[in-house]
């Protein structure tokens, strides 16, 4: 379990950035939104420890983050920014998810285990030898997740892990995100796409202007004004809404409402 418990972060610069944020996140796949420069990638920044409270406390599986390096807690909690691929530094995927589990001092053999074992997560068998630039951005979205999966991390952040990318691709990230939560990883999801927030969330935590505004189920949430947040409703609601077929969650969802009705 994480604990965020009244946390508070200013910037150099006086910015400040979260003002007394409570938060917990066990094995659930938590959307964490809210409008730019709401607070979010500061708060997911605490989580592994890249950041430490100006004031509040952090606990991530009982060990306080002021206590413990972003080494330590990166075993944890992993991190994929935004634009991963901006971090690919190795001439093959096979070093570049290698990197993590070699600086854990894990044997050769240990590293290569887990290199493939990551790969596999993401249906990456195979691409070993290929340059990470070489790659789609689907591509680079999930060779990016298992560089931090090859470090077996119990949580997850993942930063706009389909932005801009086509849709095969964003089904694809999906599904793992999905399969990982299954296997009992704890995920914690930033994004300002609404879609993926109604697809696959369990809980949202909504912040603004540095402070949780909301901390429910997805239904809830879509029924707050989304607008007064600079949030969008997915299509998929606006178009269930009138239709009175209730709260939907996906286009399957939909379909077999609305087919049942007829
Ligand atoms: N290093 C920094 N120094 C000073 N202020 C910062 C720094 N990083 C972020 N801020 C400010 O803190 C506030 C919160 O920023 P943060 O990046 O956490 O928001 P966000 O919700 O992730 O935004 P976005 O959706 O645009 O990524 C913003 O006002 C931002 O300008």
């Amino acid at each position: 379990m994480i604990e965020v418990r009244n946390l508070w972060h200013i910037y150099e610069g006086r910015k400040v950035a979260l003002k007394g944020v409570n938060l917990t996140l066990g094995n659930e796949i938590v959307a964490l939104v809210g409008p730019n420069g709401s607070g979010k990638t500061t708060l997911a920044k605490h989580l592994n420890g890249l950041l430490k409270p100006t004031k509040g406390e952090v606990i991530v599986d009982g060990k306080n983050t002021k206590e413990h390096s972003v080494a330590e807690l990166s075993r944890l909690v992993g991190y994929v920014f935004q634009n991963p691929e901006n971090m690919f530094f190795e001439e093959n995927v096979f070093n570049e998810v290698a990197f993590g589990p070699k600086n854990l001092g894990l044997s050769e053999e240990e590293v290569e285990k887990r290199v493939r074992w990551a790969l596999k997560q993401v249906n990456l068998e195979g691409y070993d030898e290929r340059h990470p630039y070489s790659l789609s951005g689907g591509e680079k979205q999930r060779v990016a997740i298992a560089c931090m999966l090859a470090m077996k991390p119990k949580y997850l952040i993942l930063d706009e892990p389909t932005t801009g990318l086509d849709e095969k691709s964003a089904e694809s990230v999906k599904r793992i995100i999905n399969n990982l939560y299954k296997k009992g990883h704890g995920i914690l999801l930033i994004t300002h796409e609404m879609e993926l927030v109604l697809e696959l969330a369990d809980r949202v935590v909504l912040l603004y202007s540095g402070e949780k505004a909301f901390d429910g189920s997805v239904q809830e949430f879509f029924e707050l004004p989304l607008r007064e947040y600079s949030l969008d409703t997915p299509s998929l609601l606006k178009i269930s809404k009138p239709l009175e077929v209730g709260f939907v969650r996906n286009v399957e969802e939909f379909l077999r409402v609305v087919l049942d009705d007829v």
